[in-house]
């Protein structure tokens, strides 16, 4: 993997800005390398990165280069396309593409996208034949999932706007404040967004809204990520502590909370960042509507229970004892930890649908409920 620090400042340029902003893509004179932005070193440094083998593409995943499920599966799909490449002339190139597939979906265990892209792609091959032109293939599918990403955080915005439009004419016009956890923004995904798509789209309607951005500890996903790209987009927003939320809303602060999510069961439970459930309890202890941005490929059918069945990631105590300092490559001890104090960094947490007042997905609002997924997915949820 090589590292690109462009000459000038590069300006993350979103899709209400720059027509044809990517998260991921291929190299303009080299379709032979896949880039991305080096998300960790962001918001200090604006830094592309070339994945040039399905291994960068575990890297980029698993040491969180690219996080955020719709963008993770992408960056898998576009690995298969470069485990493609490098399985050509290979004796056994289908069962080289297997293994790289069974490695990337080892890479992060909680964001559903992954494993939905990696059989999606492998699906389109195995149905191919043995002849197939799988580099074509691979590229071909990464590519469409990428569009049809764009299409699905656009949908997740028209009908999320929708309900910031209400409470902006329910207040006369009047500010409409969003609190939002973590980053499930443009950067999460090919663009747009998923919880944040409602809110470009409000702004560009000339709504008055305004964003309470959670930092997110450990990894701090919202002050170095959201806040960064609602700052290049223009939109007014204020970095709070996580537990500044409760306090808000028992203030009126906060009219609506909209999230991200990395798996929804097919009964609406919800597993997103470490933080978010606690979100949830304190939205319906004060009577704030909490919403979940869900694009359907975040939405695993095959489970109902999700504090039971959804797998929550635990990731290196380092990003709670150390945090990513301005240099972005230098990691400053905040704590001295040791073996007297053990540290426990679950990345994830599952909120009940009962706490959720609705899901925002690319085909409308739905209750969190089977009934109300099963009405706007009827395809997929037979299937199930
Ligand atoms: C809609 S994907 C955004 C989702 O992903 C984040 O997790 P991570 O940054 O660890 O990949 C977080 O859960 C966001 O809500």
């Amino acid at each position: 993997m090589v590292d690109h620090l462009p000459g000038h400042k590069g300006r993350y340029i979103l899709l209400n800005r720059g027509e044809n902003f990517r998260t991921i893509w291929l190299h303009p004179d080299d379709d032979q390398t896949v880039q991305i932005i080096d998300q960790r070193r962001l918001p200090h440094e604006y830094t592309v990165s070339d994945l040039r083998s399905y291994r960068d593409g575990i890297t980029a995943i698993a040491e969180m280069l690219v996080r955020g499920a719709p963008l993770i599966g992408a960056t898998a799909a576009w690995s298969l396309y470069l485990a493609a490449l490098e399985a050509r002339g290979q004796r056994d190139a289908a069962a080289f593409i297997q293994t790289a597939a069974d490695e990337l979906a080892a890479s992060r265990p909680t964001a559903v996208n992954l494993r939905w892209a990696l059989d999606r792609v492998m699906h389109r091959l195995h149905t191919a034949g043995p002849d197939a032109d799988r580099v074509a293939l691979t590229r071909a599918e990464a590519e469409a999932i990428c569009d049809e990403d764009v299409e699905i955080s656009l949908g997740i915005g028209r009908h999320g706007r929708a309900l910031i439009e209400e409470i902006s004419k329910r207040k006369n016009g009047a500010t409409v404040n969003v609190l939002t956890h973590c980053n499930a923004g443009s950067l999460a995904t090919i663009n747009w967004g998923t919880a944040t798509a409602p809110i470009y789209l409000a702004q560009q309607a000339g709504i008055d809204v305004h964003v309470w951005v959670d930092e997110t500890r450990p990894r701090n996903q919202g002050s170095q990520l959201t806040a960064w790209e609602l700052a290049e987009s223009g939109v007014p927003h204020t970095l709070i502590v996580d537990n500044a939320g409760g306090h808000l809303m028992q203030h009126g602060m906060v009219d609506i909370c909209i999230t991200g999510t990395d798996r929804t069961t097919r009964s609406g439970d919800v597993a997103n960042k470490i933080g978010t459930y606690l979100k949830a309890l304190a939205a319906a202890d004060n009577n704030v509507p909490f919403y979940v941005a869900l694009p359907s490929t975040t939405i695993d059918w095959d489970i109902s229970d999700g504090v039971k069945d959804i797998p929550i990631e635990e990731r290196d105590s380092r990003e709670v004892s150390h945090i990513w300092g301005r240099s972005g490559s230098e990691l400053l001890e905040v704590v001295t930890v040791g073996e007297r104090t053990p540290i426990s960094n679950f990345a994830f947490d599952v909120t009940p649908a009962r706490l959720i007042t609705g899901l925002i997905t690319e085909h409308g609002v739905c209750a969190a409920t089977e009934q109300g997924l099963s009405s706007l997915f009827p395809e997929q949820a037979k299937r199930a």
